[in-house]
């Protein structure tokens, strides 16, 4: 995709396939419900003053119904345009390509009204501030109660008891009183619930957390992340949970993809991607999360060096400048997602053998 194309597309919207030339990223499915979502060769492309970023960059992937997947990479890696391209919510100067299929249907060229429609009912999302998504001049009842009075078609009645309800399920203490406050007299981690609360309201199919517990203390970000995949399971959801914290992502999900620089570079199963990791990248990232190592009492090694420019990112590997395996064949177009395992594949020219090396292995423990 050209800058051309990106300045002339007003959303992110530019469904035109791109039939790429490039190498694929992709992960299969491994439940047996089948895919709710599958994402084919998506880019999703910004321009800015100094170039075209290439924030999603021909990235493929299959969630499957009730399943959890936790996406993982550094902070710039592009998780979040990918949550929001998903969603069809990019920022102006932008364009996509590629394909969304949720349940089927492309969402990236569905019409903007038939994709407000999926948008709550059937896909919801939970961001980072819940401070930010809560309208704080409206009252938490209205917030909660909005959705299913207009996706469901609920009387005002109806609503008022199952909002009451949500607020139970997600652990709000007195939420007859709850419902009647603004966001701003509820704690941080209570704003959270409610968010969750909402996004649940009208029985999505699949819920998209997007570093969900990032601006909450250590213990309420424990007790959020486990309600999450309580609800998830409990509720039959998909979930795309986004950190950059491995540790939030380990034991609360089934499939894991790791992003670099626009790409993916691993994906399969959690216990694979953690346990027997084969890109390089994948084990810096589990080396500079101790936690997840059982090393608690060693000084948390850094990845060093820095993601590429998005603008100008190199045409081989992107994380071969960073990489201490790196040869001249990793400067060359690629690599493409290879299978590894039954649930697992990986992008790299040299992947680690045993994917144990340099790790102290054992169980993974989620934060
Ligand atoms: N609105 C925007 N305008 C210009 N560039 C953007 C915009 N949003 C994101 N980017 C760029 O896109 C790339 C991917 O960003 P993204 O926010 O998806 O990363 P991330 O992995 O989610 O990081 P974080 O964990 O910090 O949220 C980065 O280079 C970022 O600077």
């Amino acid at each position: 995709m050209s800058i051309e194309s990106v300045k002339s597309a007003p959303q992110a919207t530019s469904a035109e396939p791109t039939g790429s030339a490039e190498p694929t990223n992709s992960t299969e499915p491994t439940g047996s419900a089948g895919p709710v979502l599958q994402v084919r060769n998506l880019r999703a492309y910004i321009g800015t003053p100094r170039g075209v970023v290439r924030a999603v960059d021909d990235v493929s992937l299959d969630l499957d119904h009730g399943q959890a997947l936790g996406v993982v990479g550094e902070s710039g890696s592009g998780k979040s345009v990918m949550a929001r391209a998903i969603m069809g919510l990019m920022p102006g100067r932008s364009a996509c390509s590629g394909e969304v299929l949720f349940q089927g249907r492309d969402l990236l060229s569905l019409p903007r009204r038939q994709r407000a429609e999926i948008w709550g009912k059937q896909i919801a999302m939970v961001f980072q501030d819940p401070g930010r998504s809560l309208n704080p001049v409206v009252r938490v009842e209205r917030q909660l109660t909005e959705g299913m009075r207009r996706h469901l078609g609920v009387s005002r009645t109806e609503a008022h008891t199952r909002a009451l309800d949500l607020l139970r399920e997600v652990g709000v203490p007195d939420p007859e009183r709850r419902l009647r406050n603004y966001p701003h007299e509820l704690s941080g981690g209570m704003r959270q619930r409610v968010m969750i609360a909402t996004a649940l309201a009208c029985e999505p199919t699949l819920l998209i957390a997007d570093e969900p517990t990032t601006a909450l203390d250590v213990t309420v970000q424990r007790q959020i992340l486990d309600l999450l995949r309580r609800v998830q399971r409990s509720h039959g959801m998909s979930m795309i949970l986004i950190s950059h914290d491995l540790a939030i992502v380990a034991g609360r999900t089934d499939r894991t993809a790791v992003m670099y620089a626009g790409r993916l570079a691993e994906a399969g199963s959690t216990g694979e991607v953690f346990g027997a990791p084969r890109h390089r990248y994948t084990h810096a990232l589990l080396e500079a999360t101790p936690t997840l190592t059982h090393e608690r009492h060693s000084p948390m090694r850094l990845i060093t060096g820095s993601l590429p420019d998005p603008t100008d990112p190199p045409a081989g590997c992107r994380f071969a400048p960073r990489c201490a395996h790196a040869d001249a064949a990793c400067s060359e177009p690629g690599p493409t997602m290879a299978s590894v395992g039954a649930d697992h594949q990986v992008a790299c020219l040299r992947p680690a053998q045993t994917g144990t090396e340099n790790l102290t292995g054992g169980e993974l423990v989620g934060r």
